[in-house]
């Protein structure tokens, strides 16, 4: 890990980094004139959810629902965002573990969108998917040189020297032993098996690897060990990565970029630096509030923590406008009408908010908050902050727009209608199942596993 990654955030959950070899945030300036790996565009994967004897669709999950990005050759995109937002499912289309519904998969400028298994087979040499739970991901019944060499015998591979020769070499390359060719996953521990599976991603030499949630099944003290192996990793092998985690802390290590989802959209996608030191999105602001200090000598100072009102809203029926207005405390009725696009406001840092932080006002005339907004956020200072100091709780700056809305008599009847609201689906409606895709791998991560390998992984 660079240096610049060693933040006082990130060490709270990641301690014992080693020093990178190489300053990232230089990397990261580089990587605008790197070519591109993955294109992305306008891509959605929407679940329909049937009911009836006549299995008729009522309606859609919309997990991922529109979205743009590019990864660069060398770079590592981390992506986050809360629970449910649809970042594993974009990380499964991506990777065509599932098809998607709609927009445009570009892998080294071909389009692979709607490839066949067939047709993607050849490509699964090139692009690994390491998940998150080293515990099911692995066949019990299989030998560790078995399962390490599984992509050696789909793809009909045979490395020079071997495959058993080669098997040992991955083991190390991971830090495992070269004697564990015949033991079982049961032998070993969580960091262990997610270094087994690392290997089997990289058996191929591919060139992109999608890590879902890589160590967050992982003790804190082996999560470091697991990341800084990947970043070690990526540096012997030029790996290009896409990262996927709630943890912003894990992200902020060993991204070049990182892209923010909610509700199967990106809010903002900039460079690693530029979203720590000024995120734009408020969204992105509260999710960077509830990383913990850990330095005991900042822990006194005045910080503000927001906290999010309620859940993230249901993706069937997701909120009209900004997706993100029924919890933003920002939102006025431009924000609940006008779906906001993703556009760079600044070098590097790509934002979609009518009203963004650190930057002017996207929609200066629509100054009258909605009512829910008021509400939406609790704004708390650390605790320690007051406990030490007897300050009051922080409050967020208001912009002019916000205090002459705070000002103003409410404009918005009582009863706003979008806050919070989830439109649940019919009891009896059943999200349908996703033919030959590894979508019944979230109930069974085995599956997804068994259908990696037999898919070259
Ligand atoms: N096979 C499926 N059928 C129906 N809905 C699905 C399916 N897979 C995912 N979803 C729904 O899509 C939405 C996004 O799920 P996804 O797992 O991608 O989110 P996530 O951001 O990765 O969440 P987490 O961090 O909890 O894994 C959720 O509402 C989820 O219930």
């Amino acid at each position: 890990m660079s240096e610049t990654k060693k933040t006082d955030a990130a060490d709270a959950v990641i301690p014992q980094q080693a020093a990178a070899p190489e300053d990232r945030a230089d990397s990261a300036k580089g990587s605008d004139e790197r070519e591109v790996l993955l294109r992305v565009q306008g891509l959605k994967k929407h679940f329909p959810i049937r009911k009836g004897i006549l299995q008729r669709q009522v309606a859609a999950v919309k997990a991922v629902d529109g979205i743009d990005f590019e990864v660069r050759k060398g770079e590592t995109l981390g992506v986050v965002g809360e629970s449910g937002c649809g970042k594993s499912t974009m990380g499964r289309v991506i990777t065509r573990l599932q098809d998607p519904t709609g927009g445009t998969i570009e892998f080294e400028g071909k389009d692979i969108t709607s490839l066949s298994a067939g047709g993607m087979r050849p490509l699964r040499r090139d692009i690994q998917m390491i998940f998150q739970d080293p515990y099911g991901s692995l066949n019990p019944r299989h030998t560790i040189g078995s399962i390490v060499s599984a992509p050696f015998r789909l793809q009909g591979v045979e490395p020079e020297g071997g495959v058993k020769k080669e098997v040992q070499r991955l083991l190390e390359l991971v830090g495992l032993s070269p004697e564990h060719y015949n033991r079982y996953p049961h032998e070993f521990s969580g960091g262990q098996r997610q270094r087994i599976g690392i290997a089997r991603a990289l058996a191929l030499k591919p060139k992109l690897v999608v890590a879902d949630e890589p160590v967050s099944a992982l003790d804190v003290s082996i999560q470091a060990q697991v990341v800084n192996l990947m970043d070690d990793l990526q540096s012997e092998l030029g790996l290009t990565y896409v990262i996927i985690a709630h943890d912003l802390s894990v992200v902020r290590h060993v991204s070049d970029r990182i892209a923010v989802m909610y509700l199967g959209k990106i809010v903002e996608l900039a460079d690693r630096n530029s979203l720590y030191e000024a995120p734009m999105h408020p969204y992105t602001k509260a999710l960077m509030s509830a990383v913990p200090v850990p330095d005991p000598k900042r822990r006194g100072a005045k910080s503000e923590r927001i906290l999010l009102r309620g859940d993230v809203p249901s993706p069937i029926s997701p909120p009209s406008g900004c997706r993100f207005h029924t919890r933003c405390w920002k939102a006025t009725q431009i924000c609940k009408t006008t779906e906001p696009p993703l556009i760079e406001l600044k070098p590097g840092q790509q934002v979609a908010c009518h009203h963004p932080e650190n930057f002017e006002d996207q929609a200066p005339q629509d100054t009258v908050l909605l009512s829910a907004a008021k509400e939406a956020v609790e704004l708390v200072a650390a605790v320690d902050a007051t406990e030490v100091s007897g300050e009051a709780p922080a409050e967020v700056s208001q912009t002019p727009a916000e205090e002459e809305a705070s000002t103003e008599p409410e404009a918005e009847t009582a009863a706003e209608p979008e806050a919070v609201t989830e439109a649940e689906p019919a009891a009896d409606a059943e999200p349908e199942a996703e033919p030959e895709t590894a979508a019944d791998a979230e109930a069974e991560p085995e599956a997804e596993a068994d259908r990696q390998e037999s898919t070259g992984k």
